[in-house]
Formats: C-alpha cells, sequence, structure tokens
C-alpha cells in the first residue's frame, strides 16, 4: 500500500504493535486506522487476540440453528417493533429500505441478540429500555448456541472499546474520549445465514441490499465466499471484500461520520448474490453492530468544524437517531409473512 493516492482495497492492520510497540506503536496502528476510516471506512484488523474457540463455537452453533425446520426456528421469532432479538426469516427484511429503495426483500435469515447486561439506571423504566435493552430470547434446548452467542458478544464488546481507544487517537483526542460513551453500550450481535441459490434471485434481490451501518463500528466475521461483502470505493466501482481467514472486517457507522463532520466515511456495502455456478454455496457472516450508550450525545467533534466553522449535523442523542433511522429500514416491506 503507497503512502500515494487513494486506497482501492481494504487494508489489513495489524493491532499488535497498539499493545506491544509503546506510544509510537499505537500511534503507528491509530496512523493506519485513520487513512482507511477516511479513503474507504473500512479495514480489517489481526492481532486481535479473539481466539478461534469463541468464533468457532457460535460458527457451529449458529450453522446448527439455521439448519433447523423452519416452524422451529419461528418459535423464537423476532419480537413486535421490528427490535433485532431473535430469528428473522427470509424475506423479513431488506437492508436498502434504509436508503428508501423498493426493492425485493433480502435473500437471509438470521439470528440477533442485545445487550448481555441490564439497563444502567439512567435507561430503566424509560421507553428506551424497551427498545435497546429488550430481553434476549434463546431457543428452547440449546443452551450451548446461548453460551456462544453470550461469549461472542462480550469479546467484541471489548474489542469494539480498544479500537475506539485508537480511533479517539486517530482523531487527535485522549485515548478515553469513547470510553463514557459506550460503558452501558447497546450493541446488537447477529448471525446471518446466505442460504444457497438454487432458483435465480429476482431482478434487484441481493443477500443484503446496498446501506451503510447506523452505529459506530460494526465488526464481522464472514465467510469469504463467491457472494460475500462488497464496498463502493469513493470515486469507484464495487470492490470485493477478502478477508485473510483469522481477521475481523471493521466500518466505521453512522455516528463516527457525524461525530467527524463527514471526514470519516460511513461506506456503503452490500452482500451480491453468487455467481450460477456458485449458487449452491450458502454463507454465514457475523457482523457485531457497536452502539453507544442511549444517552451518548453525537456531535461534531470541535477539531472537525468546516471552513466556516459549521458543523454539517445537529447534535443528537444516539437513542433518538438510531430509532428514525432504523425503524425506516424495517418497515417499507408490506408482506413480512414466511412463505
Ligand atoms: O454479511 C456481510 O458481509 C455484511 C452484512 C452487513 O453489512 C449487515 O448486515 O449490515
Ligand atoms: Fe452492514
Amino acid at each position: 500500500m503507497s503512502s500515494q493516492g487513494e486506497l482501492t482495497e481494504v487494508p489489513a492492520i495489524d493491532l499488535r504493535p497498539s499493545v506491544e510497540g509503546g506510544e509510537a506503536g499505537r500511534d503507528a496502528v491509530a496512523a493506519e486506522i485513520r487513512r482507511a476510516c477516511e479513503e474507504v471506512g473500512f479495514f480489517s484488523v489481526v492481532g486481535h487476540g479473539v481466539t478461534d474457540a469463541v468464533v468457532e463455537a457460535l460458527r457451529e452453533e449458529a450453522m446448527l440453528f439455521f439448519a433447523l425446520p423452519l416452524e422451529e426456528k419461528l418459535r423464537t421469532p423476532q419480537p413486535p417493533h421490528r427490535i433485532s432479538r431473535g430469528y428473522s426469516h427470509v424475506g423479513s427484511r431488506g437492508l436498502a429500505y434504509s436508503l428508501g429503495r423498493e426493492t425485493p426483500p433480502d435473500l437471509q435469515e438470521s439470528f440477533a441478540m442485545g445487550p448481555v447486561e441490564p439497563a444502567p439506571p439512567s435507561v430503566a423504566g424509560t421507553a428506551a429500555e424497551m427498545s435497546f435493552f429488550y430481553p434476549n430470547s434463546w431457543p428452547e434446548g440449546r443452551p450451548r448456541l446461548r453460551a456462544a452467542f453470550e461469549a461472542y458478544y462480550r469479546e467484541m464488546d471489548a474489542l469494539a472499546v480498544r479500537i475506539l481507544r485508537l480511533f479517539a487517537r486517530a482523531l487527535g483526542l485522549d485515548d478515553h474520549f469513547f470510553d463514557d460513551k459506550v460503558d452501558h453500550a447497546t450493541s446488537t450481535l447477529r448471525a446471518v445465514h446466505y442460504p444457497p441459490q438454487p432458483e435465480a434471485p429476482a431482478v434487484g434481490q441481493l443477500r443484503a441490499g446496498e446501506h451503510t451501518d447506523y452505529g459506530t463500528l460494526t465488526i464481522l466475521k464472514g465467510d469469504d465466499v463467491p457472494g460475500g461483502l462488497q464496498v463502493k470505493l469513493r470515486h469507484g466501482g464495487w470492490v470485493d471484500v477478502h478477508p485473510r481467514p483469522d481477521a475481523f472486517v471493521c466500518n466505521v457507522g453512522d455516528l463516527m461520520m457525524r461525530w467527524t463532520n463527514d471526514r470519516w466515511i460511513s461506506n456503503l456495502h452490500r452482500v451480491g448474490n453468487p455467481p450460477r455456478e456458485f449458487a449452491g454455496i450458502g454463507r454465514l457472516s457475523i457482523p457485531f453492530f457497536h452502539n453507544p450508550n442511549v444517552d451518548a450525545e453525537i456531535r461534531c467533534i470541535s477539531g472537525f468544524y468546516g471552513a466556516a466553522g459549521g458543523e454539517k449535523y445537529p447534535p443528537v442523542r444516539f437513542g433518538d437517531f438510531y430509532l428514525s433511522k432504523h425503524m425506516k429500514a424495517q418497515t417499507m416491506k408490506k408482506d413480512l409473512t414466511p412463505a
């Protein structure tokens, strides 16, 4: 990767120097992150310290769950109000709805969970509790599935905090700038299964429609198979992401864009369909969507005011911002019943 010109791929960043290399090591890793976040909004991390066992346990349990008959999976349904918990069947969501597009629904099924800790006192008893700290629901008789999800969630929460400290450094802030905005984080973890496609998809139908992610940061472990993740380059077309097998792909969410007055990009991405010769291959992908505290105030960091001294976006409370965008993504589709 040269220091000249714009990045035309998703760079891999080794986190080890940020742990072992003292201040200079942290500065070097932060500089790599800054470049990736300004130019593509995506990077992958290696040397992150998350063990294969945690990832493998979740992959295995998720695949066992998705292999169950539909009626059984529907016994742990997504709750009312489209909250990210439980099972969502194929055809129940479309990520491009968030951009206002009327596409056919995405060709994916998923199982989602939210925080493992209860709501903090400032949120308990308020309406926000029922959106962001809605209880998780688990299929009966599958204690290993729950254990695998919860262990993975905790690992990702810790990794997100480490990456956010590097984000803070990359933005010229104190390493701990984000700490008190994410200490009661409202993140969600989703295992997404994109089934094989024995029949060709409808026109305009994808595994995951074009969208940006809403939160601070997404950390993703997805199979590198045909019909995988694609990212839009700032001045170009779509590029396939081929992470190293030990890597997690990270991308900046909309909140970082607001925090930086658009200096960092929350980039468009999608999951395409496999070419017909690979249509028999399904894909598993595990995104962890890191979201801050309900009452975190998201406003332009002062060093990023525009030339005229302005903020492009008014300050928002995370809870209000999320509910307005997320609900739009989920409600444009009329018929949500499984076939
Ligand atoms: O499966 C993937 O690689 C990406 C999924 C994604 O972007 C999302 O669910 O927000
Ligand atoms: Fe996404």
